[in-house]
């Protein structure tokens, strides 16, 4: 008997290449399965051009999906690991992590600069919170613009003129088949990129041995060992997507080393520092109490009491890296 699996993806560019690759892939190694793709449209795509402050925040683009999971009307799904909230709902689980593609943020600029040669007061789109602050730091003279939409619908706002430069992952740039469009790639270890950036997780019902024994087949143990590590290091600060927060992992053969930073909304009390261990987690949570000794619990005190009068612009127009992909 032919076994079918029900593979349950949002509409966007991005998700469709994601779900196909993978799709592509469980193929290769089992010619005689059949994959359906079921696309199912999420709030957060409905609600594409609100202010997501106004709308909900992460889990906005992964929840209807995963109501399909839990009534067994689909059987996994394909998320980009970054827009997962850092706790799952019960029942399901990431069972796999694919090799991981591009973990950097690229500068996409009208004319060609980077982000050193743009000139002064140079108007950048991101409406990532952690994109803002990173930017501010790097060259507080550029004006950031809030800018929604899917990775196709940012580009064409850049073509359009209505900004002069975007920040976008390299690796959706790549999954969706645009990698020349990636002008300038920027150093992972000072332009710290998102939790999990350019990972895939593949969600299942936990215990659910026949479609776990599928999807094991595409796990890349190195990849996501340090996906755990920069989750880990995300609950170990008590991140959530109001908090810009961001790290970089790398391996120094069996060591796991950890870069990472929190900041508060406005880009004030940024701290960074480095960290190492055998043990992912371990390393993770050693950089986080690092960060804390350096005043992170400052910085994520300033969002748990914005200012009085509601002064707080940057956390209600930026939003953390999840959602419109
Ligand atoms: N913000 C939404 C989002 N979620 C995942 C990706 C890209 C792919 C990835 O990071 O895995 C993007 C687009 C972007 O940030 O430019």
């Amino acid at each position: 008997m032919q076994e079918t699996l029900v593979l349950a993806t949002r509409r966007s560019a991005l998700a469709l290449a994601q779900s196909r690759a993978v799709r592509a892939a469980l193929l290769a190694r089992f010619p005689d399965l059949r994959i359906e793709l079921k696309e199912v449209v999420t709030e957060g795509d409905r609600l594409l051009d609100r202010p997501l402050a106004e709308v909900g925040g992460k889990g906005l683009f992964v929840k209807a999906i995963e109501a399909e999971l839990l009534a067994g009307r689909a059987d996994f799904a394909v998320h980009s690991f970054k827009d997962l909230p850092a706790e799952l709902p019960p029942g399901l689980a990431v069972v796999a992590v694919p090799p991981r593609e591009a973990v950097e943020d690229v500068l996409v600029s009208r004319r060609g600069e980077s982000l050193a040669t743009l000139p002064r007061g140079a108007r950048v789109g991101t409406s990532s919170l952690r994109r803002a602050v990173l930017l501010r730091r790097l060259r507080p003279d550029l004006e950031v613009v809030p800018l929604r939409g899917n990775v196709d619908t940012r580009l064409r706002k850049l073509e359009a003129g209505e900004v002069d430069a975007v920040i976008l992952a390299r690796a959706g740039l790549v999954r969706l088949g645009l990698a020349d469009r990636a002008g300038e790639v920027l150093d992972p270890r000072v332009f710290l990129p998102a939790i999990a950036q350019g990972a895939l997780a593949l969600e299942a019902r936990e215990g659910d041995r026949r479609v776990g024994g599928i999807l094991r087949a595409l796990d890349d143990p190195p990849s996501a060992a340090r996906v755990l590590a920069e989750r880990a290091f995300l609950r170990a600060v008590g991140g959530n997507c109001h908090v810009p927060i961001g790290a970089y992992t790398w391996w120094e053969g069996e060591i796991l080393a950890i870069k990472g930073f929190v900041a508060a909304p406005d880009g004030t009390s940024y701290v960074e520092a480095e960290a190492r261990g055998k043990d992912p987690e371990e390393a993770a949570r050693a950089l986080a109490e690092t960060l804390l000794a350096r005043g992170a619990a400052r910085a994520l005190a300033g969002w748990a009491n914005p200012a009085p009068g509601g002064q707080d612009s940057a956390s209600s127009a930026f939003r953390p890296d999840t959602g419109g992909a």
